[in-house]
C-alpha cells in the first residue's frame, strides 16, 4: 500500500541558465497530514513542487508518488496530487463562476455524469465555505474567496496529495486564518504540502516542516526544525528567533 506518498529520490535540477535548485534530493513524505515547506523567496519552492508534478524533468534521479515512477510525466502525477497555484499566477480576467469552475473540473476527470454534477459541484465548494459565492466570477472575487475557489478546485480532482503553493500569501489576517482552517481540515483525510515563507501561522497545525533554500536543509517535526541553526540554513544568519516567531532582517 502506497497511499499518499510523495518521494524524492537523488533528484537533481537547474534551470538552463541558472545554479542547481535541486541538488541530489532525497525527501519522503506521507499523509494524511499537513507539510509545509518553509524557505525565502526564489529559493525554489514552486520549482519543486513543478518536479514533483512532473512539470519539470530533474536532470537525474527519480519522482515517485504512491508507489508509482511519475518523474517528467504530469499526466500520471496528475492522477494522484493536484497544485493550487500562487494567487499571482492565476488568470483572474476568466469569465467564469466558482461553480462552473469546478463543474468542470469534476467532469473532465469523468467524476460525476449529469443530475449528480449539481451536487457533487455544491459539496466541493462547501467543503471550503465557497457555496455562498458559488454563481461569483472569478474576476470578481478577493483573493480570500479565489483561494477557497481554488482548494475547491483541487478537492473536485479527487487528488489525494494537494501541492499549496503559498495559498496564505496576499490575504488579510482574518481571510489567512480561515484558510488555515480549512487546510487543516482537509489534512485530516489528504496528504496538504504548503509552501510559505512566514511559518508562524503553521506551526503548530504541520505534523512536518521542511526547511529549504535550493536544496532540503531539515526535515522534522516543528519542534525539531524550528531552531536557529536549522533556520540559518534556509534564511541566512539575518534570523532572529523571538518566542517562536521568525524575524528576518533584511
Ligand atoms: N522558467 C524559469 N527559467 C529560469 N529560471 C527560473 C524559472 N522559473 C524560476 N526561475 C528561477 O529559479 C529560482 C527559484 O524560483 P521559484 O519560483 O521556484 O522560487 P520560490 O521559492 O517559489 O519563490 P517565491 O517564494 O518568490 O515564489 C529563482 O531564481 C527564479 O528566478
Amino acid at each position: 500500500m502506497h497511499a499518499q506518498t510523495v518521494e524524492l529520490r537523488g533528484v537533481s535540477f537547474a534551470y538552463s541558465d541558472g545554479e542547481p535548485i535541486l541538488n541530489n534530493e532525497n525527501l519522503f513524505l506521507s499523509g494524511p497530514g499537513l507539510v509545509t515547506i518553509l524557505g525565502p523567496n526564489g529559493s525554489g519552492k514552486t520549482t519543486l513542487f513543478k518536479v514533483v508534478l512532473g512539470l519539470l524533468k530533474p536532470s537525474s534521479g527519480s519522482v515517485v508518488i504512491n508507489g508509482e515512477d511519475v518523474t517528467g510525466n504530469p499526466v500520471k502525477a496528475g492522477k494522484y496530487a493536484s497544485l493550487v497555484p500562487q494567487l499571482s499566477a492565476i488568470r483572474r480576467d476568466l469569465p467564469l463562476t466558482a461553480h462552473e469552475l469546478v463543474n468542470f473540473v469534476l467532469r473532465t476527470r469523468g467524476r460525476c455524469k449529469g443530475r449528480e454534477c449539481e451536487a457533487k459541484t455544491m459539496e466541493a465548494l462547501e467543503a471550503v465555505g465557497a457555496a455562498g459565492i458559488a454563481d461569483k466570477k472569478l474576476s470578481e472575487m478577493s483573493g480570500g474567496q479565489l483561494q477557497r475557489v481554488l482548494l475547491a478546485r483541487a478537492l473536485a480532482t479527487g487528488a489525494d496529495i494537494l501541492l499549496l503553493d503559498e495559498p496564505l500569501s496576499g490575504i488579510d489576517p482574518s481571510g489567512r486564518e480561515y484558510i488555515l482552517g480549512e487546510i487543516e481540515k482537509i489534512s485530516k483525510r489528504k496528504l496538504v504540502v504548503m509552501t510559505t515563507h512566514d511559518p508562524v501561522l503553521t506551526l503548530n497545525k504541520s505534523k512536518t516542516i521542511v526547511v529549504f533554500n535550493r536544496g532540503v536543509r531539515a526535515v522534522g517535526s516543528p519542534g525539531d526544525v524550528f531552531k536557529l541553526d536549522l533556520l540559518r540554513k534556509a534564511y541566512g544568519s539575518n534570523v532572529l528567533l523571538i518566542e517562536k516567531c521568525l524575524h528576518v532582517i533584511s
